[in-house]
Parts: structure tokens; C-alpha cells; sequence
């Protein structure tokens, strides 16, 4: 997994204008899909399907996190472009590269966007998702079987016709609840959470809803607003049941009364926290394993007053449990 570290750059605390990229250098759309593969490829040091039937990795996070970025650049990792489903839907979420297929949890949304209008739920809610449906399909691909997975339209809001899965070394469960549900997340191989803080988050969920999605600010707004309580109650928690969490939190580096600097509150903590004792899945870590190492650089090359990066890695727990945090 020394993948997730050179993505994140490892770095503890970093400058971060709205639009940079941090964990991975390929911000974008659901359908742009070239990415530096060539670079990143030779950082793999586990992840075998072979011989072991479907792998399945499920990534957690809020809309507008940078789910479907990460997976893109997760897949070129992995080997080969991803694509849409040849011949398929043209709003199909799914993306296939040679050992990979990235299917987006959206697609088992069980109420449109009428629909969950109609009932006044949030697409977090476990009422607008269909876990059953999710559980079959997702057991019945790891046992090697094909299945007919629907399709939510994010141009349309509706539900298309289904399209085929069938069955690939890799499968990446990518949405709003691949953890939430016992069943499901019984079928995970590896499981990854992306912890991102409300200006990142909701600054990349406006630029995107309203060019791709064709939503206007007024209701991305309100949406953001209407989705905070579900998003405490049913996304948040599943980061506990996570393997491996990338963190985008403010800094503790500023203090908290310090507002000379506007540039200053978006300085963030970027971490990757994983668990120890996950098979098949060594934690990364920074120069010597096991050893606590931090790096602050000299004051006087520093154009404020703060440290202009922190670089640390060290053991910890999170949530009851040991992990290590770069
Ligand atoms: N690592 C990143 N760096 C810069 N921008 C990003 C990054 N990840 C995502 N974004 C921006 O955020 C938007 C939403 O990302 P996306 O991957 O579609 O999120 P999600 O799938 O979680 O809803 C993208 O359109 C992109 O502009
Ligand atoms: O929360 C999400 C997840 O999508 P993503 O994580 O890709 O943003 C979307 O709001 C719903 O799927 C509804 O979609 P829409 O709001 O387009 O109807």
C-alpha cells in the first residue's frame, strides 16, 4: 500500500488553495481518464488477485470528497486506462481498466431524485439505498458470477436500464456506504476512507455539481445543508470500520486566534492512518519502519511565521485500534 503514502505526499500539513490537488495529482470529473500511470505504477508494492478470484475494495467518503478521482488514479495504479463499459450507457458510473472495475455505490440508490424528494430522505439515508440489492450483487461477483447492476443517472436523477458486471481481478466499491452495511462490508478485502474537511469538500462538491452535474449554487446549498445531519448519523461513522483513512483536517499547527493571514485557514493536515495486523496489506511509513520520525525545516528559510510543512510518522491508535499515521 505504499501507493496511498506517495498520493497523499505523506505530508502532515500543507498550504491548501480549494482547487489543489492533494491526494492525488488528478483532480476532475467522473469522466476524465488519463492519469500519470507510469509514475505511480512502480510504487505498488502489494495487491495480488491471482488465483484468488475478485479482490474487493471498498472507498467511503461524502459527496464531492474526491471518491471517484482517487479510484481513477487507484485503477491506472493497478494497470491500464479505465473506461466506460464499451457500447454501454453513456451516464453509466462504472469504469473498467484491465485488472480493475470501479463500481460507483450511487447505483444502488433505491429512490430517484423525484423520489427522495417525494419522501423528504437525502441520498445518504439507508432508506434511498438498496443494501439488499448491493449485498447479492456484490457476493455474487466475488463467487464469480455476472450480475445486471442498475444504473443512477446523475444527469437525469432517474434510474437507468441495468448494465453487466461481470466479474474482475479487482472490484472497487466507490460511494456513500460500502462500509455502512454489516453484510457488504463482511465481503471487503481492504477498505479506505477519505476524511476530508467541510471547505475542501464542499468547494470541490460546488465546482463539480454545477459543471457536470448541471445543479445551481442555491441548490447545492441547500442540499449541503439538508445532507449534514444523515451524513453524521450514516457516513461518518464507517471511517471507524476503515483499513486505511486519508485525512484532510485543518491544521493544529495555527493557533486558534490567529486571523491576520486568510491564507492561513487553509492550511491543512493531510494523514494516512492504517491499521496494523490487516492481511495481505503492509501499513507504509516513513524512512525507517517502526520508528517515530518527525521533520519541521529551519525557520529562517520560512516565509511566515509557522512551519511551512511538519512531516511525521508514528504508531498510534484510532478507534480502540493500532494503526500507523504518516
Ligand atoms: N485530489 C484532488 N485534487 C484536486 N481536486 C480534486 C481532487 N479530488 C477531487 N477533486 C475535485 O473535486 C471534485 C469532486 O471529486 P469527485 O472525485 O467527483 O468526488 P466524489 O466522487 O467523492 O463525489 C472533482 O470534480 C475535482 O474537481
Ligand atoms: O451523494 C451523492 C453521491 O454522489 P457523489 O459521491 O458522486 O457526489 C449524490 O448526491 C447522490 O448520488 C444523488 O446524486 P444527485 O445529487 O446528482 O442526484
Amino acid at each position: 500500500m505504499a501507493a496511498f503514502a506517495a498520493h497523499t505526499g505523506a505530508a502532515t500539513s500543507l498550504r491548501l488553495p480549494s482547487s489543489t490537488a492533494i491526494l492525488t495529482s488528478g483532480g476532475g470529473g467522473r469522466r476524465r481518464r488519463r492519469w500519470g500511470a507510469a509514475a505511480a505504477a512502480s510504487r505498488v508494492s502489494t495487491c495480488s488477485a491471482a488465483g484468488r478470484g475478485t479482490v474487493v475494495i471498498g472507498l467511503a467518503a461524502d459527496s464531492g470528497c474526491g471518491k471517484s478521482t482517487f479510484m481513477r488514479r487507484l485503477t491506472s495504479v493497478l494497470g491500464g486506462e479505465a473506461v466506460a463499459p464499451r457500447g454501454g450507457n453513456p451516464d453509466s458510473n462504472t469504469l473498467i481498466s484491465d485488472a480493475a472495475t470501479v463500481v460507483c455505490l450511487d447505483d444502488y440508490h433505491s429512490l430517484d431524485r423525484t423520489g427522495r424528494k417525494e419522501k423528504g430522505v437525502t441520498a445518504l439515508h439507508p432508506r434511498a439505498n438498496d443494501f439488499d440489492l448491493m449485498y447479492r450483487q456484490v457476493k455474487a461477483i466475488k463467487e464469480g458470477r455476472a450480475v445486471e447492476k442498475p444504473i443512477y443517472n446523475h444527469a437525469t436523477g432517474l434510474l437507468d436500464r441495468p448494465e453487466l458486471i461481470t466479474p474482475p481481478k479487482i472490484l472497487v466499491l466507490e460511494g456513500l456506504h460500502p462500509m455502512y452495511d454489516e453484510r457488504v462490508r463482511g465481503l471487503l478485502d481492504f477498505s479506505i476512507y477519505l476524511d476530508v474537511s467541510n471547505e475542501v469538500k464542499f468547494a470541490w462538491k460546488i465546482q463539480r455539481d454545477m459543471a457536470e452535474r448541471g445543479h445551481s449554487l442555491e441548490s447545492i446549498k441547500a442540499s449541503i445543508e439538508a445532507r449534514k445531519p444523515d451524513f453524521d448519523a450514516y457516513i461518518d461513522p464507517q471511517k471507524q470500520h476503515a483499513d486505511a483513512v486519508i485525512e484532510v483536517l485543518p491544521t493544529r499547527l495555527i493557533p486558534d486566534d490567529d486571523d491576520d493571514d486568510d491564507d492561513e485557514g487553509k492550511v491543512q493536515r493531510v494523514k494516512l492512518i492504517m491499521k496494523e495486523g490487516v492481511k495481505h496489506f503492509a501499513p507504509a511509513y516513513l524512512f525507517d519502519e517502526g520508528s517515530t520520525i518527525s521533520w519541521i525545516p529551519c525557520g529562517r528559510k520560512l516565509s511566515c511565521s509557522y512551519p511551512g510543512i511538519k512531516f511525521a510518522y508514528f504508531p498510534d491508535t484510532y478507534f480502540g485500534r493500532e494503526a500507523r499515521n504518516t
